[in-house]
């Protein structure tokens, strides 16, 4: 390359905010370039002629290497996204940069020609954190409720979809529960509004403590919640609506008793396999519910 091409490279790599790495296959650090702004990255030119493996904890040092080879194997730009701490990095200055858990896009371009005998990438290396943290806030607004807190009806409707794809492909069990607040206009009419609002705040927050990690609960609107629960049995879906039918009866407004008992109706459908939508699904808990209502509210049926 000529002595202008040369220095105009030069020139763009350190104009680039970007940190830029020379790493052979077998995770060799060959050069570093970039990466100036300490406020986006750490000093890394310390870390020349070291391996991956010396600088990084055994697993994450591991699947560098393996997108080193992926990139290879494919022989085209590849990009990755991942979270890096810095902290677990030796032999960096830690005093200079940026603090806690980083979200990384990585560019991964193979090189033509051998670095040290070997097969070589350029890995250029982009802090996204902040992009990346408004775009997961972005996510939690778009999918939730503003009143309960839980998930909402958009939300809803998408874990349906995957559930039902998850329950034709893996034969997982699942059931679908709606769950309707029993004579809320009375609780409206009665304590105003905003009571009505606090017993919706409280009957999400009640019927989620019931629930574990993997399952999902959302408000569809009005006095109407869904809630998606994973991998159950009959005994045990039938516990968790008594618990949820009790949990209602114990809400209070404003830590004072109401002379009204909140109760909820659950409608209950599980996942079949002659089912051919989520409509389906849903028709069925619709059915349930309607049923709890007709014999008397405060109660669970399954359809
Ligand atoms: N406070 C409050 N009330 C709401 C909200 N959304 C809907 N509602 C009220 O919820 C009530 C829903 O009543 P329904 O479910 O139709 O009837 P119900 O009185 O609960 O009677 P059953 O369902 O038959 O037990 C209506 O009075 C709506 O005005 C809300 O966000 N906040």
């Amino acid at each position: 390359m000529d002595n202008n091409k040369f220095e105009e490279y030069e020139a763009i790599i350190s104009s680039l905010p970007d940190l830029v790495f020379v790493i052979t296959e077998s995770g060799r650090i060959v050069a570093v370039l970039g990466g100036d702004s300490l406020e986006q990255y750490h000093n890394c030119s310390v870390l020349e002629n070291f391996s991956i493996l010396e600088i990084l904890p055994d697993e994450q040092a591991r699947w560098f290497i393996d997108k080193i080879k992926e990139t290879l194997s494919k022989n085209k730009l590849m990009i990755f996204e991942y979270s890096f701490l810095p902290k677990n990095m030796s032999y960096i200055n830690h005093s200079h940069g940026p603090g806690g858990e980083l979200r990384l896009e990585g560019r991964v371009t193979p090189l033509k020609s051998y670095r040290y005998g070997e097969r070589a990438v350029v890995w250029v290396v982009r802090n996204i954190t902040e992009s990346y943290k408004l775009k997961q806030q972005l996510i939690h607004q778009a999918e939730t409720d503003p009143l309960s807190m839980v998930y909402n009806r958009r939300k809803l409707f998408k874990a349906l979809d995957e559930s039902y794809y998850n329950f034709k492909r893996y034969k997982e069990n699942i059931v679908f529960f709606l769950i309707d607040i029993d004579n809320f206009k009375q609780v409206n009419d009665k304590y105003g509004h905003q009571a009505g609002d606090s017993v919706i705040r409280n009957i999400a927050q009640k019927c989620k403590a019931e629930l574990r990690k993997t399952d999902l609960i959302s408000r569809i609107g009005g006095d109407e919640f869904g809630i998606i629960y994973r991998g159950t049995t009959e005994k045990s879906y039938s516990a968790l609506s008594k618990r949820l039918n009790k949990a209602a009866q114990s809400i209070t407004i404003d830590d004072k008793n109401l002379d009204l008992t909140i109760s909820i109706s659950i409608g209950i459908s599980q996942f079949k396999e002659s089912d051919n939508s989520v409509d389906d699904i849903y028709n069925r808990a619709d059915i349930a519910l309607y049923k709890s209502k007709l014999n008397g509210k405060n109660m669970f049926s399954l359809v």
